[in-house]
């Protein structure tokens, strides 16, 4: 007779929504879930996540033994003497402090410098960024800052009620933390803040816990939702993970630390020890919803114009910055659509630019990885947007690199359940679990068309917003 599982459960708090999984601590495999939707803006009081949280965990927490948290990475949450919230968190995809960033990168040596400290050249989606903005527009407000987290650590400290906790992955991305040496940089930090010396969360390692929830339900570090997603993938030598949600990611697991000084590959460091270099864009799956809409149909009315179309779109590319863009770093561009004529101006065009304009900023970030010495034997794409039939048949053209989708689960969710378990189970490596399905999608008989898709978006970048052609953009994969 074999008992009850140990169940440990997951919490992804990403931008879009919560998704929770509870999971077999043994094996991994998922026994229920749930989810709730966030509020669609780039400035959100923290306390709507917890609502989320409380909402997609209705029922489903009971005899759960432990617990992580994922959260979106880089929001800067800002709390009082008192605990209290001081102002709505402004998001990694709020593009208000890009000078703010121009000016901090100017002010402490340049990119390299930056690349150097702290492993990468701040944008307007660093924390960092956000904390310089705030000094400088809201200073009475930045005077009541008594304490600065991001959304995972702000959920993980309301779950337990003790000390302010975070882990290496998602302080990495703060622009005051160095992944190389695991240390805050307090002066970066009191710099960009006007002189304010805000308490920080202290770092745990990858499989210390936080605390206990009122329940007592272990709580483990917790961490940065990309780097949740590749603990859960369990990435080898050569593994890539295209993640296609609210942000385009593009990262890898690196034993050395990354210091790009171009600034299009951020240095992070992942849940586990090591480093996770990565390139985010800020127009990914809600290029999709957009399009979509523009063409008066729904998500599988996308997919199916886009697949009635040739490769290419009959020659029109979709630059699809409709938030602005991060990589490369534009935080006022507009999207833009080039090559019309009367003979290709057509729906199943639009629709089929609009994924390969999508995947081109991706296959961008690709070239830029493998630019800082990172492998890329094969894709792993996950994602909400990996469910699209479109975007699985066109991502291995424009990629030009062989394709897997994992079991179309919450990445981010599963990987904050395994480092629950590794913090339940303590140890050097995180518990093994059962691996998932993958789908290997199919490759297009000849590379050119993938190269030509590729080269068009890069001289349309260039023309438009006159950003220069990488050297090695094609022919680059190590397939
Ligand atoms: N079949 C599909 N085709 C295209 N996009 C999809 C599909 N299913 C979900 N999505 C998109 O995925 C996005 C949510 O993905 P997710 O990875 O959960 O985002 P986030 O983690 O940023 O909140 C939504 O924009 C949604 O429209
Ligand atoms: O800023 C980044 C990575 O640096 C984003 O990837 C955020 O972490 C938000 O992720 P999603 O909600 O799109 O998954």
């Amino acid at each position: 007779m074999t008992g009850k599982p140990t169940l440990v459960a997951g919490i992804d708090s990403s931008t879009q929504s919560t998704k929770i999984v509870v999971c077999d601590a043994g094996t991994g495999a998922v026994v229920r879930a749930g989810r709730a939707a966030h509020p669609d803006a780039t400035e959100v009081d923290p306390r709507e996540w917890w609502r989320a949280f409380t909402e997609a965990s209705d029922g489903l927490l009971d005899g759960v033994a432990a617990l992580g948290v994922g959260g979106q990475q880089h929001g800067m949450v800002t709390v009082d003497e008192d605990g209290e919230v001081v102002r709505p968190a402004l998001l990694w995809n709020d593009t208000r402090s890009s000078r703010a960033a121009g000016e901090l990168v100017r002010e402490l040596g340049g990119p390299a410098a930056w690349a150097e400290a702290v492993g990468s050249v701040p944008v307007a989606s660093f924390t960092v960024t956000k904390l310089r903005w705030l000094a400088e527009h809201e200073p009475e407000l930045a005077d009541r800052v008594a304490r600065v987290l991001l959304p995972h650590d702000w959920l993980t400290w309301r779950l337990t009620g003790g000390d302010a906790v975070t882990d290496r992955g998602d302080a990495s991305g703060t622009g005051y933390f160095s992944p190389a040496g695991g240390v805050y940089r307090r002066d970066i930090l009191k710099h960009a803040f006007g002189g304010r010396d805000p308490e920080l969360p202290r770092v745990l390692g990858p499989a210390e816990a936080a605390g206990r929830t009122p329940a007592g339900a272990l709580v483990s570090a917790g961490t940065g939702d990309n780097m949740a997603a590749a603990l859960a993938l369990g990435l080898g030598d050569g593994d890539v993970v295209v993640s296609l949600g609210t942000s385009g990611t593009v990262f890898g697991v690196s034993g050395t630390a990354p210091a790009d000084a171009s600034g299009l590959v951020a240095g992070f460091a992942d849940a586990t020890g090591r480093f996770l270099p990565l390139a985010c864009t800020l127009n990914a799956a809600r290029v999709l919803t957009a399009a979509a809409g523009m063409l008066g149909t729904d998500l599988a009315g996308l997919d199916r114009l886009a697949l009635s179309a040739l490769p290419g779109a009959g020659g029109l590319t979709l630059l699809p910055y409709l938030d602005g863009e991060r990589t490369p770093d534009l935080p006022s561009a507009a999207g833009s659509l080039h090559g019309l004529r009367r003979s290709n101006m057509t729906p199943e065009n639009l629709a089929r630019a609009a994924v390969e304009g999508m995947l081109c900023g991706l296959s961008a970030g690709l070239d830029a990885v493998v630019a800082q010495g990172l492998p890329v034997r094969r894709v792993l794409l996950i994602g909400g947007a990996a469910r699209s039939e479109a975007v699985r048949a066109i991502a291995p053209i424009v990629f030009g690199a062989p394709v897997v989708v994992p079991d179309p689960a919450e990445h981010v969710a599963l990987g904050a359940a395994r480092q629950a378990a590794w913090a339940l189970a303590g140890g050097a490596e995180p518990p093994t679990w059962e691996p998932k399905a993958q789908v290997t999608l199919e490759r297009p008989a000849s590379p050119e068309v993938g190269e030509e898709i590729r080269g068009r978006h890069l001289a349309v970048r260039q023309l438009v917003h006159d950003v220069p052609v990488p050297e090695p953009a094609l022919g680059r994969r190590t397939t």
